[in-house]
């Protein structure tokens, strides 16, 4: 048995995973193999990879399955298939692991329906984590961190009487301090991040990801939405959350407490284990495909400020994350736009934090902060990337930026 707020979840948990054949949805099959007893898949859906989707209804055969861009026979399809799953009665807890703006509806229908978050999607607290917090706090939910810094600022939290996935506010907390490890161009001059190619951004130093998440850690855009996804699951003043360059990524995060002592979470860089984590919480559980940081051998950490002139995207996203109503789900819209032009060769690398800012400077609020509701993100997105569109076909293959 699980212990659960509203009681105890019997073994095994019947799992959904949303985003399965990605980086994040492949891993957590892993871990789920590894403790067959504890789980059960019950449903899966992926965006458009067929083919890997029916090998896994074939090994895991989940009751329900979803081809968002296409239908299996006897599967659903679309967004609303994606609903059908977060809000079913046959689940107990949801896995948020679609990329992009693909998962903050699903994340609100699975709290709205009962189920314990386990979110990877950071897109889903930075679009709509307003409306995230307010369905929690009403549904009495839980949102467990499955991003690597955030489950680190958690873990931190536990025995602190503070790290119960509440999205409350801790007390006695000075600061959250977030890891980066600063991304292939960590050290290079901006000159030279004006020429990079898609494939140097996509080589990240130490984790293995899907391309968004990847080309985000390269811009700094991905601390960006971070510092956004601690603000909300963890109820910080934006002043309250700071970003260190730690390029080796085994201090996963920090909290400093008010006396000045400061807790940290260490290992190897391997997500399994924040996934591992969210699912089998409050248990660290033996996982013998997990390995141990190696202290017989010297092991240099280091930890300094970002270069804020040359990863703008960093700033622009804080900024938008306090200006809040519709500016965070343009910031993400607009990136999500800006990377696939570049991965796809139209748009330089520094170009992108250039088409991010300029759809925050056209954008107006469609709403107050507080009127946020579902229909002005789904609104404020569109916007973004018309625009982003609109405005790329505009450059005609020049860079913003003079080489
Ligand atoms: N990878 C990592 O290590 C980490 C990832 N994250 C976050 O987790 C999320 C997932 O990242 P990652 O696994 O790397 O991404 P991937 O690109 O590897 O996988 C994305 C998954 O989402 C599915 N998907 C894409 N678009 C849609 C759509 N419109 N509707 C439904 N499903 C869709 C994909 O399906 P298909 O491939 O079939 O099209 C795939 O299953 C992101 O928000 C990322 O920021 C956070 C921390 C670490
Ligand atoms: C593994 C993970 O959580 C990613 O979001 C990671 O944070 C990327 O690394 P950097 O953004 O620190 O380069
Ligand atoms: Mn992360």
């Amino acid at each position: 048995m699980f212990m659960y707020p509203k009681g105890e979840i019997a073994q095994p948990i019947k799992v959904a995973i949303l985003g399965s054949t990605g980086s994040i949805g492949t891993q957590t099959l892993d871990v789920i193999s590894s403790h067959p007893d504890k789980f059960k898949v019950v449903a899966l859906a992926a965006g458009s990879n067929r083919k890997l989707l029916e090998e896994q209804i074939e090994r895991f055969k989940p009751q329900m399955y979803c081809l968002v861009s296409d239908k299996l026979p006897g599967g659903l399809s679309g967004p609303e298939g994606m609903l059908e799953i977060a809000a079913s009665p046959q689940v107990d807890l949801l896995v948020v692991a679609t990329t992009g703006s693909a998962g903050w509806e699903p994340t609100i229908e699975g709290i709205r329906n009962g189920k314990i978050i386990a979110l990877a999607n950071k897109e889903a607290l930075v679009m709509a984590g307003r409306i995230i917090v307010s369905e929690a706090h009403k549904h009495d939910a839980i949102v467990r961190p499955i991003d690597s810094e955030h489950s680190a600022i958690w873990q931190c939290l536990q025995g602190e009487g503070l790290g119960d996935s509440k999205l409350r506010r801790p007390e006695g907390v000075k600061r959250i301090i977030l890891t980066a490890s600063g991304g292939p161009f960590r050290d290079t001059p901006l000159e030279e991040m004006k020429q990079v190619t898609p494939s140097q951004a996509l080589a990240h130093p130490n984790w293995r990801m899907g391309n968004k998440v990847t080309i985000d850690s390269a811009t700094l855009m991905n601390k960006g939405l971070e510092v956004i996804e601690a603000h909300w699951l963890f109820d910080m003043p934006f002043e309250q959350l700071d970003v260190v360059i730690h390029p080796q990524s085994i201090v996963h995060s920090m909290v400093e407490f008010n006396d000045g002592s400061i807790k940290a979470q260490l290992g190897i860089p391997d997500m399994r284990v924040p996934i591992q984590y969210a699912l089998c919480y409050p248990e660290h559980s033996y996982n013998s495909k997990l390995g141990y940081l190696d202290f017989t051998k010297s092991l240099e950490l280091q930890f300094y400020p970002p270069d804020m002139a040359r990863f703008p995207c960093l700033s622009l996203a804080i900024e938008a994350g306090k200006k809040g109503s519709t500016y965070p789900a343009v910031l993400s819209a607009a990136d999500d736009e800006a990377v696939a032009a570049f991965l796809e060769g139209h748009i330089g690398f520094l170009d992108i934090s250039c088409i991010v800012e300029e759809a925050l400077a056209k954008h107006e609020a469609i709403c107050k902060d507080e009127d946020i509701d579902l229909e002005s993100i789904r609104q404020a997105d569109r916007w973004a990337r018309l625009f982003v569109k609109s405005f790329i076909k505009s450059m005609k293959g020049r860079s913003r930026i003079e080489v």
